[in-house]
């Protein structure tokens, strides 16, 4: 009896796979057609579109009615339409490397798996990878929940004429990992980025006190290091243990069970309003009493969201105060070119990273 149903149950999944494969199919020879639509309009096409992407994810997180999660249905589509665009034409993306960062992590949540993903060795390479042309898009760490910024990708903006198209928010989680010649009871150097140490520092403290932490210029360059080592172990996420093969003798170690890392997508590229937009700035100050206030007022007066606000030690003598700036809107939306005309007559330098969707998955 139940084999019956079991039997039957299995014939409907055959013939639901069936009519998907076929959907997809289409769907996949639709975006062939967009392909061939934007290369007569002009032969210097760009097909990845940031906005349309969105779109496409938020209205699938919309209508979805179960059982299955709204990120769970979006993360299906974010591969259907990562293959879509494969068609159209590859993406390369150049991250912050080795293999088996959060970085790539993240590259892979926001592309998809069909996209080419290149690792770099530092954040100023991702961004000479991309201004060269060598790939389409770069993924580089902007800013952690626990940690704050990441200092070095907004100094690399300064000397940069490239685009901000993108964002995605990545929850981290570190694990204590060893390798096959460990040996557990004579651990003495635990290595990881310095951003993952100060994570786990109440962790560390808590169970590793004698062991020196010893920063690297990645997790993964930290799992890698300790396949050679019998005295030694690394913090780094899943995908570093997975790639090394390391076994992980705890979990989840962070200090802040939301522990999460912000990633901007940088490019050449122009992105259209999605309906839910950031625009990132750069706004150069003198040093003078009330420049901060100066800003914000301008913000306070349009009523414009404010999502984040740093401020960075100015490269040249002429100013002193550089602030990067997040807010809600696009620079295609009325009041936000009357905020950024504001803005302009109180800076001394006033320059858009970009406008682009916030994160959806
Ligand atoms: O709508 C487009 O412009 C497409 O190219 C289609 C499509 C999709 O598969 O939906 C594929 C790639 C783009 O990045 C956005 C959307």
């Amino acid at each position: 009896m139940t084999d019956d149903k079991l039997t039957g149950l299995r014939k409907s999944i055959d013939k639901l796979d069936g009519e998907i494969l076929k959907l997809i199919s289409d769907r996949a020879r639709c975006a062939q057609e967009v392909a061939q639509v934007k290369q007569q309009e002009d032969s210097d096409a760009v097909y990845y579109r940031p906005e349309r992407e969105a779109q496409v994810l938020r209205r699938v997180m919309e209508r979805n009615d179960g059982p299955l999660g709204d990120e769970e249905m979006a993360r299906l589509f974010r591969e259907i339409m990562s293959a879509c665009l494969a068609l159209e034409e590859p993406v390369k993306v150049a991250f912050l490397g080795p293999e088996g960062t959060f970085t790539q992590q993240a590259a892979v949540k926001h592309f998809g798996h069909s996209a080419v993903c290149v690792p770099m060795s530092a954040i100023d390479e991702v961004f000479r990878e991309v201004t060269a042309g060598a790939v389409n898009y770069g993924v580089v760490p902007v800013e952690n929940s626990t940690e704050g910024v990441v200092s070095h990708t907004l100094d690399s903006f300064m000397d940069s004429n490239l685009k901000i198209c993108g964002e995605v928010v990545l929850r981290i989680h570190q694990n204590m990992l060893v390798s096959e010649n460990t040996r557990r009871n004579h651990i003495t150097r635990i290595y990881s980025h310095a951003q993952s140490l100060a994570q786990c520092r109440k962790w560390l403290d808590a169970h590793w006190p004698m062991a020196e932490r010893v920063a690297v210029n990645s997790n993964a360059e930290a799992a890698r290091r300790i396949k050679g080592e019998w005295n030694s172990a690394a913090i780094a996420g899943d995908m570093a243990a997975e790639m090394y093969g390391l076994e992980k003798i705890a979990e989840k170690i962070e200090d802040q069970p939301d522990n999460s890392t912000r990633f901007l997508i940088i490019g050449n590229q122009d992105v259209q309003i999605s309906g839910a937009d950031k625009t990132s700035i750069v706004v150069s100050m003198r040093n003078q009493p009330g420049a901060l206030h100066a800003i914000l007022e301008v913000f306070q007066v349009h009523n414009i969201d404010l999502t984040r606000i740093e401020t960075r030690p100015s490269r040249s003598g002429t100013w002193n105060y550089v602030f990067f700036i997040d807010f809600s809107g696009h620079i295609d939306d009325p009041v936000i070119k009357i905020v950024l005309e504001r803005l302009g007559e109180r800076a001394n330098d006033l320059n858009v990273l970009g406008s682009y969707p916030k994160g959806v998955l």
